[in-house]
Protein backbone atom coordinates (compact mmCIF):
# COMPACT_ATOMS: atom_id res chain seq x y z
CA UNK A 1 0.00 0.00 0.00
CA UNK A 2 3.00 2.42 0.96
CA UNK A 3 4.26 1.63 -2.55
CA UNK A 4 1.31 2.67 -4.26
CA UNK A 5 0.77 5.78 -2.59
CA UNK A 6 4.67 6.68 -3.32
CA UNK A 7 4.26 5.84 -6.68
CA UNK A 8 0.77 8.09 -7.33
CA UNK A 9 2.56 11.39 -6.28
CA UNK A 10 -1.09 12.31 -5.72
CA UNK A 11 -1.56 11.79 -2.22
CA UNK A 12 -5.04 10.97 -0.96
CA UNK A 13 -6.96 13.23 1.09
CA UNK A 14 -10.32 13.00 3.51
CA UNK A 15 -11.25 16.63 3.88
CA UNK A 16 -14.00 16.94 6.41
CA UNK A 17 -15.29 19.97 6.59
CA UNK A 18 -18.91 21.01 6.82
CA UNK A 19 -18.45 24.57 5.51
CA UNK A 20 -18.58 25.07 1.82
CA UNK A 21 -16.63 28.05 1.21
CA UNK A 22 -13.78 26.95 3.84
CA UNK A 23 -14.07 23.46 1.97
CA UNK A 24 -13.77 24.54 -1.11
CA UNK A 25 -10.58 26.74 -0.53
CA UNK A 26 -9.04 23.87 1.47
CA UNK A 27 -9.77 21.94 -1.36
CA UNK A 28 -7.64 24.28 -3.54
CA UNK A 29 -4.59 24.58 -1.96
CA UNK A 30 -4.30 20.91 -0.74
CA UNK A 31 -4.86 20.13 -4.81
CA UNK A 32 -1.89 22.48 -5.34
CA UNK A 33 0.46 20.44 -3.28
CA UNK A 34 -0.48 17.50 -5.48
CA UNK A 35 -3.78 16.14 -3.07
CA UNK A 36 -6.13 14.20 -4.53
CA UNK A 37 -9.29 15.36 -2.13
CA UNK A 38 -12.59 14.08 -1.15
CA UNK A 39 -14.50 15.82 0.90
CA UNK A 40 -17.36 14.92 3.91
CA UNK A 41 -19.43 17.17 5.61
CA UNK A 42 -19.96 15.41 8.90
CA UNK A 43 -18.84 12.86 11.30
CA UNK A 44 -21.21 9.82 10.06
CA UNK A 45 -19.73 10.66 6.16
CA UNK A 46 -16.63 10.61 7.31
CA UNK A 47 -16.30 7.45 9.11
CA UNK A 48 -18.25 6.04 6.46
CA UNK A 49 -15.92 7.14 3.89
CA UNK A 50 -12.67 6.07 6.54
CA UNK A 51 -14.15 2.49 6.50
CA UNK A 52 -14.10 1.68 3.08
CA UNK A 53 -11.43 3.91 1.26
CA UNK A 54 -7.88 4.34 1.84
CA UNK A 55 -6.17 7.58 2.45
CA UNK A 56 -3.38 9.16 3.12
CA UNK A 57 -4.04 11.79 5.21
CA UNK A 58 -7.64 13.54 6.94
CA UNK A 59 -8.16 16.88 7.81
CA UNK A 60 -10.65 17.29 10.53
CA UNK A 61 -12.54 20.19 11.23
CA UNK A 62 -13.56 19.78 15.00
CA UNK A 63 -16.84 21.39 15.28
CA UNK A 64 -19.32 19.72 13.16
CA UNK A 65 -22.54 19.47 12.37
CA UNK A 66 -22.93 16.00 13.62
CA UNK A 67 -20.70 15.48 16.48
CA UNK A 68 -17.32 16.25 17.09
CA UNK A 69 -14.46 16.04 14.98
CA UNK A 70 -12.64 13.79 17.59
CA UNK A 71 -14.42 10.64 16.83
CA UNK A 72 -13.53 11.12 13.39
CA UNK A 73 -9.55 11.63 14.25
CA UNK A 74 -10.19 8.44 16.27
CA UNK A 75 -11.57 6.62 13.04
CA UNK A 76 -8.58 7.64 11.18
CA UNK A 77 -6.26 6.83 13.71
CA UNK A 78 -8.05 3.10 13.56
CA UNK A 79 -7.59 2.91 9.94
CA UNK A 80 -3.95 4.34 10.17
CA UNK A 81 -4.31 7.47 8.67
CA UNK A 82 -2.91 10.72 9.83
CA UNK A 83 -4.86 13.28 11.10
CA UNK A 84 -4.76 16.83 11.27
CA UNK A 85 -7.07 18.96 12.85
CA UNK A 86 -8.72 22.13 12.44
CA UNK A 87 -10.12 24.30 15.36
CA UNK A 88 -11.12 27.93 16.08
CA UNK A 89 -8.66 30.31 18.10
CA UNK A 90 -10.88 30.08 20.86
CA UNK A 91 -11.37 26.83 21.07
CA UNK A 92 -7.35 25.47 21.75
CA UNK A 93 -8.00 23.03 24.30
CA UNK A 94 -10.35 21.19 21.74
CA UNK A 95 -6.85 20.45 19.81
CA UNK A 96 -4.78 19.45 23.06
CA UNK A 97 -8.05 16.35 23.26
CA UNK A 98 -7.76 15.48 19.52
CA UNK A 99 -3.81 15.37 20.01
CA UNK A 100 -4.68 13.03 23.00
CA UNK A 101 -6.75 11.06 20.58
CA UNK A 102 -4.03 10.33 18.17
CA UNK A 103 -3.93 13.34 15.81
CA UNK A 104 -0.43 14.41 14.09
CA UNK A 105 -0.66 18.05 14.40
CA UNK A 106 -3.35 21.12 14.90
CA UNK A 107 -3.86 24.00 12.95
CA UNK A 108 -5.60 27.16 14.00
CA UNK A 109 -8.08 28.59 11.68
CA UNK A 110 -8.35 30.50 9.28
CA UNK A 111 -4.88 28.79 8.60
CA UNK A 112 -2.13 30.20 5.84
CA UNK A 113 -1.47 28.34 2.87
CA UNK A 114 2.56 28.03 4.42
CA UNK A 115 1.12 26.43 7.59
CA UNK A 116 -1.17 24.00 5.68
CA UNK A 117 1.86 22.84 3.96
CA UNK A 118 4.16 22.90 6.51
CA UNK A 119 1.57 20.51 8.63
CA UNK A 120 0.27 18.22 4.94
CA UNK A 121 3.77 17.93 4.87
CA UNK A 122 4.97 17.37 8.30
CA UNK A 123 2.17 14.56 8.73
CA UNK A 124 3.37 12.96 5.24
CA UNK A 125 6.56 12.47 6.34
CA UNK A 126 5.74 10.91 9.76
CA UNK A 127 5.26 7.10 9.37
CA UNK A 128 1.85 6.64 9.23
CA UNK A 129 0.00 4.39 11.54
CA UNK A 130 0.40 0.60 10.62
CA UNK A 131 3.68 1.09 8.13
CA UNK A 132 6.79 1.24 9.70
CA UNK A 133 9.83 2.71 8.55
CA UNK A 134 12.92 1.14 7.63
CA UNK A 135 14.83 0.70 10.67
CA UNK A 136 12.29 1.42 13.11
CA UNK A 137 10.45 -1.08 15.42
CA UNK A 138 7.19 -3.06 13.96
CA UNK A 139 4.55 -0.42 14.63
CA UNK A 140 2.16 -2.75 16.22
CA UNK A 141 4.54 -3.77 18.65
CA UNK A 142 4.40 -1.79 22.28
CA UNK A 143 7.63 0.36 21.14
CA UNK A 144 5.95 0.90 18.03
CA UNK A 145 3.09 2.63 19.65
CA UNK A 146 5.27 4.82 21.85
CA UNK A 147 6.89 5.48 18.87
CA UNK A 148 4.76 6.82 17.34
CA UNK A 149 2.98 8.91 19.90
CA UNK A 150 6.34 10.57 19.96
CA UNK A 151 6.07 11.68 16.53
CA UNK A 152 2.88 13.30 17.10
CA UNK A 153 3.34 15.46 20.52
CA UNK A 154 7.00 16.12 18.90
CA UNK A 155 5.59 18.90 16.99
CA UNK A 156 3.36 20.56 19.91
CA UNK A 157 4.92 22.59 22.70
CA UNK A 158 2.36 20.74 25.82
CA UNK A 159 4.66 19.07 28.75
CA UNK A 160 4.69 15.31 28.33
CA UNK A 161 5.31 12.67 30.86
CA UNK A 162 7.05 9.86 30.04
CA UNK A 163 7.18 6.89 32.48
CA UNK A 164 8.99 3.70 32.23
CA UNK A 165 11.70 1.48 34.48
CA UNK A 166 15.13 2.20 35.27
CA UNK A 167 17.49 2.00 32.50
CA UNK A 168 14.28 1.57 29.69
CA UNK A 169 15.08 4.68 27.61
CA UNK A 170 13.18 7.53 28.99
CA UNK A 171 16.02 10.28 28.38
CA UNK A 172 16.42 8.40 25.21
CA UNK A 173 13.27 8.76 23.72
CA UNK A 174 12.62 12.38 25.50
CA UNK A 175 15.77 13.43 23.19
CA UNK A 176 14.37 12.02 19.71
CA UNK A 177 10.65 13.66 20.75
CA UNK A 178 13.19 16.98 20.83
CA UNK A 179 15.12 15.87 17.58
CA UNK A 180 11.36 15.61 15.49
CA UNK A 181 9.88 18.63 16.88
CA UNK A 182 10.77 22.81 15.84
CA UNK A 183 13.22 23.08 18.94
CA UNK A 184 15.09 20.33 17.32
CA UNK A 185 18.25 23.10 17.26
CA UNK A 186 17.64 24.82 20.53
CA UNK A 187 18.94 23.82 23.95
CA UNK A 188 18.03 20.62 25.80
CA UNK A 189 18.96 20.48 29.09
CA UNK A 190 18.12 17.62 31.69
CA UNK A 191 18.21 17.91 35.15
CA UNK A 192 18.28 14.79 37.81
CA UNK A 193 15.48 15.51 40.31
CA UNK A 194 16.36 12.67 42.57
CA UNK A 195 20.05 14.28 42.54
CA UNK A 196 19.49 17.64 43.26
CA UNK A 197 21.00 19.08 46.52
CA UNK A 198 17.78 20.15 48.78
CA UNK A 199 19.66 23.61 49.60
CA UNK A 200 20.53 24.35 45.84
CA UNK A 201 17.59 22.65 44.39
CA UNK A 202 16.24 25.49 44.12
CA UNK A 203 18.72 28.38 42.64
CA UNK A 204 19.90 25.77 40.29
CA UNK A 205 16.70 25.13 38.68
CA UNK A 206 15.54 28.77 38.68
CA UNK A 207 18.46 30.40 39.30
CA UNK A 208 19.63 33.37 42.01
CA UNK A 209 20.64 37.07 41.83
CA UNK A 210 24.29 37.75 42.75
CA UNK A 211 24.43 38.16 46.95
CA UNK A 212 20.86 36.22 46.90
CA UNK A 213 22.42 33.95 49.94
CA UNK A 214 25.59 33.84 51.65
CA UNK A 215 27.37 31.93 48.90
CA UNK A 216 25.99 33.01 46.03
CA UNK A 217 28.93 35.44 45.28
CA UNK A 218 27.77 35.07 41.12
CA UNK A 219 24.62 35.25 40.07
CA UNK A 220 23.49 32.14 38.28
CA UNK A 221 20.73 31.65 35.86
CA UNK A 222 19.05 28.23 36.35
CA UNK A 223 18.39 25.17 34.64
CA UNK A 224 14.99 26.98 33.03
CA UNK A 225 16.57 30.15 31.91
CA UNK A 226 19.38 28.20 30.45
CA UNK A 227 16.97 25.91 28.45
CA UNK A 228 15.00 28.90 27.36
CA UNK A 229 13.61 28.53 23.77
CA UNK A 230 13.78 25.22 24.28
CA UNK A 231 13.67 21.62 26.23
CA UNK A 232 13.78 20.70 29.99
CA UNK A 233 14.35 17.25 30.41
CA UNK A 234 13.25 17.13 34.43
CA UNK A 235 14.31 13.55 35.63
CA UNK A 236 12.84 11.58 38.26
CA UNK A 237 10.62 14.30 38.64
CA UNK A 238 8.78 12.31 41.14
CA UNK A 239 11.34 12.95 43.41
CA UNK A 240 10.67 16.94 43.09
CA UNK A 241 10.33 18.30 46.87
CA UNK A 242 6.84 19.51 47.57
CA UNK A 243 8.66 23.60 47.26
CA UNK A 244 9.45 23.27 44.02
CA UNK A 245 6.83 21.34 43.10
CA UNK A 246 5.25 24.40 43.52
CA UNK A 247 7.62 26.35 41.72
CA UNK A 248 7.30 24.20 38.92
CA UNK A 249 3.84 24.52 38.50
CA UNK A 250 4.25 27.93 38.12
CA UNK A 251 6.43 27.82 35.14
CA UNK A 252 4.22 25.44 33.83
CA UNK A 253 1.28 27.66 34.40
CA UNK A 254 2.08 30.95 33.77
CA UNK A 255 5.40 30.45 32.09
CA UNK A 256 7.11 32.83 35.09
CA UNK A 257 10.14 32.00 37.07
CA UNK A 258 11.16 33.50 40.05
CA UNK A 259 14.96 33.71 41.02
CA UNK A 260 16.00 33.41 44.24
CA UNK A 261 16.50 37.43 45.43
CA UNK A 262 15.65 38.65 42.25
CA UNK A 263 12.89 41.42 42.16
CA UNK A 264 10.88 40.35 39.27
CA UNK A 265 10.03 37.29 37.47
CA UNK A 266 11.31 36.31 34.28
CA UNK A 267 9.45 34.57 31.27
CA UNK A 268 10.58 31.84 29.97
CA UNK A 269 9.54 30.00 26.87
CA UNK A 270 10.73 26.14 27.88
CA UNK A 271 8.99 22.84 26.51
CA UNK A 272 8.91 20.88 29.55
CA UNK A 273 9.05 16.70 29.37
CA UNK A 274 9.38 14.85 32.66
CA UNK A 275 10.38 11.30 33.21
CA UNK A 276 9.98 9.14 35.74
CA UNK A 277 10.25 5.55 37.13
CA UNK A 278 7.53 5.83 39.73
CA UNK A 279 3.66 5.89 39.79
CA UNK A 280 2.76 9.65 39.90
CA UNK A 281 -0.58 8.76 39.99
CA UNK A 282 -0.36 6.77 43.14
CA UNK A 283 1.59 9.23 44.81
CA UNK A 284 -1.20 11.59 43.93
CA UNK A 285 -3.29 9.86 45.84
CA UNK A 286 -0.87 8.89 48.28
CA UNK A 287 -0.19 12.66 48.77
CA UNK A 288 3.63 13.25 48.30
CA UNK A 289 2.75 14.66 44.73
CA UNK A 290 0.87 17.56 43.67
CA UNK A 291 -2.17 16.60 41.63
CA UNK A 292 -2.92 20.12 40.16
CA UNK A 293 0.75 19.85 39.05
CA UNK A 294 0.20 15.92 37.83
CA UNK A 295 -2.43 16.94 35.06
CA UNK A 296 -0.13 19.73 34.10
CA UNK A 297 2.99 17.45 33.33
CA UNK A 298 0.58 14.67 31.74
CA UNK A 299 -0.94 16.82 29.05
CA UNK A 300 0.82 13.93 26.96
CA UNK A 301 1.69 10.54 29.07
CA UNK A 302 4.19 7.87 27.18
CA UNK A 303 5.12 4.77 28.72
CA UNK A 304 8.73 3.40 27.44
CA UNK A 305 7.94 -0.48 27.73
CA UNK A 306 10.77 -2.86 29.37
CA UNK A 307 12.67 -4.40 27.31
CA UNK A 308 11.21 -7.67 28.04
CA UNK A 309 8.36 -6.59 25.95
CA UNK A 310 10.37 -5.42 23.07
CA UNK A 311 12.56 -8.45 23.21
CA UNK A 312 12.58 -8.05 19.31
CA UNK A 313 14.41 -5.36 19.56
CA UNK A 314 17.23 -7.14 21.11
CA UNK A 315 19.49 -8.48 18.21
CA UNK A 316 19.53 -4.71 16.63
CA UNK A 317 20.19 -3.47 19.55
CA UNK A 318 23.04 -5.74 20.45
CA UNK A 319 24.46 -5.25 16.66
CA UNK A 320 23.92 -1.39 17.25
CA UNK A 321 26.23 -1.47 20.72
CA UNK A 322 28.55 -3.60 18.95
CA UNK A 323 29.12 -1.29 16.56
CA UNK A 324 29.21 1.70 18.88
CA UNK A 325 32.00 0.22 20.80
CA UNK A 326 34.21 -0.86 17.73
CA UNK A 327 34.05 2.78 16.99
CA UNK A 328 37.75 2.49 19.02
CA UNK A 329 38.82 0.50 16.31
CA UNK A 330 38.10 -3.34 17.22
CA UNK A 331 35.88 -4.92 14.88
CA UNK A 332 33.87 -7.26 16.79
CA UNK A 333 30.24 -9.38 16.01
CA UNK A 334 28.04 -11.41 18.46
CA UNK A 335 27.76 -15.18 17.94
CA UNK A 336 24.03 -15.30 16.79
CA UNK A 337 23.57 -18.42 19.02
CA UNK A 338 24.63 -15.81 21.58
CA UNK A 339 22.02 -13.19 20.40
CA UNK A 340 19.58 -15.73 20.67
CA UNK A 341 19.99 -16.50 24.38
CA UNK A 342 20.46 -12.68 25.02
CA UNK A 343 17.53 -12.17 23.90
CA UNK A 344 15.48 -14.58 26.03
CA UNK A 345 16.73 -12.96 29.12
CA UNK A 346 14.67 -9.71 31.25
CA UNK A 347 17.25 -7.67 31.25
CA UNK A 348 15.38 -5.95 34.91
CA UNK A 349 18.06 -2.93 33.77
CA UNK A 350 16.43 -2.92 30.41
CA UNK A 351 18.56 -1.53 27.47
CA UNK A 352 21.22 0.33 29.91
CA UNK A 353 21.61 -3.03 31.31
CA UNK A 354 21.97 -4.93 27.81
CA UNK A 355 24.17 -1.95 26.61
CA UNK A 356 26.47 -2.23 29.48
CA UNK A 357 26.89 -5.86 29.07
CA UNK A 358 27.48 -5.68 25.05
CA UNK A 359 30.26 -2.71 25.98
CA UNK A 360 31.81 -4.80 28.75
CA UNK A 361 32.27 -7.45 26.33
CA UNK A 362 33.76 -5.76 23.79
CA UNK A 363 36.51 -4.53 26.29
CA UNK A 364 36.91 -7.93 27.55
CA UNK A 365 37.28 -9.76 24.48
CA UNK A 366 40.06 -11.23 23.31
CA UNK A 367 38.13 -12.96 19.56
CA UNK A 368 36.47 -10.81 17.15
CA UNK A 369 33.32 -13.48 17.42
CA UNK A 370 31.55 -12.57 21.26
CA UNK A 371 30.33 -15.78 22.53
CA UNK A 372 27.45 -15.67 24.93
CA UNK A 373 30.12 -15.90 28.11
CA UNK A 374 31.16 -12.64 27.19
CA UNK A 375 28.24 -11.02 27.97
CA UNK A 376 28.06 -12.24 30.99
CA UNK A 377 29.52 -10.27 34.22
CA UNK A 378 30.85 -12.00 36.75
CA UNK A 379 32.34 -14.71 34.55
CA UNK A 380 29.93 -17.77 34.87
CA UNK A 381 32.40 -19.43 37.14
CA UNK A 382 31.55 -16.39 39.82
CA UNK A 383 29.32 -17.30 42.77
CA UNK A 384 26.13 -15.85 42.45
CA UNK A 385 26.23 -14.40 45.46
CA UNK A 386 28.32 -11.76 44.30
CA UNK A 387 26.60 -10.79 41.21
CA UNK A 388 25.95 -8.10 39.39
CA UNK A 389 24.25 -5.50 41.37
CA UNK A 390 20.92 -4.25 39.82
CA UNK A 391 21.77 -1.72 37.45
CA UNK A 392 19.44 0.89 38.05
CA UNK A 393 20.84 4.13 39.28
CA UNK A 394 20.02 3.45 42.74
CA UNK A 395 23.02 0.81 43.16
CA UNK A 396 25.13 1.53 40.23
CA UNK A 397 28.34 3.62 41.86
CA UNK A 398 29.03 5.39 38.45
CA UNK A 399 26.02 5.56 36.43
CA UNK A 400 24.67 8.45 39.09
CA UNK A 401 25.60 11.31 37.51
CA UNK A 402 23.25 13.70 35.51
CA UNK A 403 24.64 12.28 32.12
CA UNK A 404 23.90 8.08 32.07
CA UNK A 405 27.44 6.10 31.62
CA UNK A 406 27.89 6.73 28.15
CA UNK A 407 32.25 6.06 26.82
CA UNK A 408 33.55 3.04 27.05
CA UNK A 409 35.96 4.06 29.13
CA UNK A 410 33.53 4.79 31.50
CA UNK A 411 32.62 1.49 31.05
CA UNK A 412 35.70 -0.19 31.08
CA UNK A 413 36.44 1.68 34.76
CA UNK A 414 33.26 0.46 35.83
CA UNK A 415 34.04 -3.44 34.83
CA UNK A 416 37.38 -2.73 36.68
CA UNK A 417 35.89 -1.43 40.07
CA UNK A 418 33.27 -4.76 39.68
CA UNK A 419 36.60 -6.69 39.12
CA UNK A 420 37.93 -5.57 42.87
CA UNK A 421 35.06 -5.50 44.13
CA UNK A 422 34.33 -9.11 43.00
CA UNK A 423 37.74 -10.50 44.37
CA UNK A 424 37.95 -8.37 47.33
CA UNK A 425 40.65 -5.62 46.26
CA UNK A 426 43.39 -8.46 45.21
CA UNK A 427 44.90 -7.09 41.80
CA UNK A 428 46.10 -10.35 40.79
CA UNK A 429 42.93 -11.77 40.74
CA UNK A 430 41.19 -9.16 39.28
CA UNK A 431 43.72 -8.82 36.64
CA UNK A 432 43.93 -12.43 35.80
CA UNK A 433 39.80 -12.11 35.30
CA UNK A 434 40.08 -9.26 33.39
CA UNK A 435 42.44 -11.04 31.25
CA UNK A 436 44.90 -8.48 31.22
CA UNK A 437 48.22 -7.96 32.94
CA UNK A 438 48.58 -6.53 36.47
CA UNK A 439 51.27 -3.64 35.44
CA UNK A 440 47.70 -2.93 32.53
CA UNK A 441 45.50 -2.62 35.71
CA UNK A 442 47.04 -0.63 37.40
CA UNK A 443 47.79 1.56 34.49
CA UNK A 444 44.25 1.82 34.09
CA UNK A 445 43.49 2.27 37.67
CA UNK A 446 45.69 5.30 37.62
CA UNK A 447 43.83 6.63 34.82
CA UNK A 448 40.35 6.02 36.71
CA UNK A 449 41.64 7.78 39.49
CA UNK A 450 41.22 3.99 41.30
CA UNK A 451 44.64 3.13 42.88
CA UNK A 452 45.08 3.63 46.22
CA UNK A 453 41.69 3.04 47.33
CA UNK A 454 40.68 -0.63 45.61
CA UNK A 455 37.38 -0.68 44.54
N1 LIG B 1 16.09 2.65 21.59
C1 LIG B 1 17.35 2.79 21.95
N2 LIG B 1 18.35 2.60 21.08
C2 LIG B 1 19.64 2.71 21.46
N3 LIG B 1 20.03 3.01 22.71
C3 LIG B 1 19.09 3.23 23.61
C4 LIG B 1 17.71 3.15 23.30
N4 LIG B 1 17.00 3.40 24.42
C5 LIG B 1 17.90 3.64 25.39
N5 LIG B 1 19.15 3.55 24.91
C6 LIG B 1 20.40 3.70 25.68
O1 LIG B 1 20.21 2.99 26.91
C7 LIG B 1 20.75 3.71 28.00
C8 LIG B 1 19.66 4.00 29.02
O2 LIG B 1 18.70 4.85 28.42
P1 LIG B 1 18.11 6.13 29.19
O3 LIG B 1 19.16 6.83 29.97
O4 LIG B 1 17.33 6.89 28.21
O5 LIG B 1 17.13 5.39 30.20
P2 LIG B 1 16.18 6.01 31.33
O6 LIG B 1 14.92 5.25 31.28
O7 LIG B 1 16.12 7.49 31.16
O8 LIG B 1 16.98 5.64 32.63
P3 LIG B 1 16.76 6.17 34.14
O9 LIG B 1 15.44 5.66 34.59
O10 LIG B 1 17.86 5.51 34.85
O11 LIG B 1 16.86 7.66 34.07
C9 LIG B 1 21.36 4.96 27.41
O12 LIG B 1 22.73 4.70 27.18
C10 LIG B 1 20.63 5.14 26.09
O13 LIG B 1 21.41 5.81 25.13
Amino acid sequence: MRDECESDQRFRVLLVEDEPVAARLLQAQLASVGGRVTTAGGVQEALRLLSYERFDLALVDLGLPDGSGLSVVGGAVAAGVPAIVQTASDRVEDAVEAMRAGACDFIVKPVTPSRLVRAVTAARGATPPGVARPGSPEPHTPMGRTLRLAEKVARSAAPILVRGETGSGKEWLARRIVELGPRADRPFLAVNCAALPADLAESLLFGHERGAFSGATERHPGRFAEADGGTLLLDEVGDLAPALQAKLLRVLEDGEIDPVGARRPRRVDVRVIAATHRDLAAMVRAGSFREDLYWRLAVFEIEVPPLRERRDEIPELIRRFVAEAAETGRAFRADPDAVRQLSQRDWPGNIRELRHAVLRAVVLADTPVLGLAAFDWPPASADDGVADPDPGHATEPFSESPASLSSLAEVERETIVKALQFHGGSMTAAARSLRIGRSTLYRKMELYGLSGRGA
